[in-house]
């Protein structure tokens, strides 16, 4: 496969961005204070840290998709919290290092000067998705081939082919993948959005086994449920059947597991899949903040998981504190 030399396409972070976002106060130490920047892809090769973080600050598979905007915001809301969680016994910063946000700012821009009355307007966003694909998997392809684990914070899901193809091309191999989500995205082979990324990733080979945690019926056309009957490799588990039993969820969760086997594996958490999580598809119905720790906590065990990606979260001023929270714990989970 293709090997591309440099790391085009990321905003490496400095002392002077981690400092804008921590807030230093006497006697406790925050990871902003202590995270390792990686500055270079020779750093990145160097490092010690088992962890990597990589922000892709956009919204255009969503608007691709016909979603709501918003998950361009979600790294910066995610940082503001993460910075500032507490070095202590529980939580050692040694363990990962910052590179940065993918640039997605000439993306962004063009995506906002594209009438939205022109006949080709979600095609010419799903051309700025495909550019934005090319930065992310070559990104992803530098952070694994380094040994290291890229942990992702979206972004639109549509960067699920990125973070699948740069991890396969790094490894030589398909990989598996589990997918927390309330939807598929197996839409059809359209323009690129963030409905059809893991249907790129199985027509392209870059993906083995597929399954989908945590479905809502309500969401899934018919045609993708006949696809995926049809496929060996796609397996997926209802919310409504794992909401039956108070212990469905994790019972149903190690299964999974199971039928993915221990083959190289990509986490993704689709943050739709948690009810009235702030994201492009939020929904009343759904798991529990908490769920999805616990299911975090049991990936992070595995040494086959290759990479962690929380994607379509959607904050508002009103509701980034939040949010960033929530993604913070989630990223604190895993590599604790
Ligand atoms: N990644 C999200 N995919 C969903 C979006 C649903 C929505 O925005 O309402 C999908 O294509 O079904």
């Amino acid at each position: 496969m293709e090997k591309r030399s440099k790391m085009e396409g990321v905003k490496f972070f400095n002392n002077t961005d981690l400092k804008k976002l921590t807030s230093s106060r006497e006697g406790e130490q925050k990871f902003g204070e202590k995270i390792s920047l990686i500055s270079s892809e020779d750093q990145l090769r160097q490092s010690k840290v088992k962890y990597v973080l990589l922000g892709i600050p956009e919204d255009i598979g969503v608007r691709a998709n016909y979603g709501k905007k918003g998950t361009s915001e979600a790294w910066t809301s995610f940082l503001k919290s993460f910075l500032n969680i507490q070095v202590n016994r529980y939580n050692d910063p040694s363990r990962i290092g910052i590179l940065g946000p993918i640039n997605c700012d000439l993306e962004m821009a063009q995506a906002g000067n594209i009438d939205e009355a022109d006949p080709n307007y979600y095609q010419k966003l799903g051309d700025l998705v495909h550019k934005i694909d090319e930065k992310v998997s070559l990104t992803i392809d530098k952070i694994v081939s380094a040994e290291k684990i890229p942990v992702i914070i979206g972004g639109g899901h549509n960067n699920a082919y990125g973070n699948i193809k740069g991890t396969s091309t790094a490894l030589n191999s398909a990989l598996n993948v589990l997918n927390i989500d309330a939807h598929t995205d197996l839409r059809k082979l359209e323009h690129r959005h963030s409905g059809n990324g893991f249907n790129y990733a199985l027509k392209e080979n870059f993906l083995n086994k597929y399954a989908v945690f945590g479905l809502h019926k309500n969401y899934t056309p018919e045609y993708i449920f006949r696809e995926m009957d049809n496929s060996e490799c796609i397996q997926f588990i209802m919310a409504e059947d794992l909401f039956k039993k108070p212990t469905g969820i994790m019972s149903g969760f190690e299964k999974t597991l199971d039928w993915l086997g221990n083959e190289n594996l990509g986490l993704e958490i689709d943050c739709d899949a948690m009810a009235y999580f702030p994201s492009s598809a939020k929904s009343p119905s759904g798991f529990s903040v908490e769920d999805v720790r616990k299911m975090i906590r049991t990936v992070a065990k595995l040494d086959n998981c290759k990479y962690l990606h929380l994607c379509e979260a959607a904050p508002s001023k009103e509701n980034e504190g939040l949010v960033g929270k929530a993604l913070s714990y989630f990223v604190s989970d895993f590599i604790a």
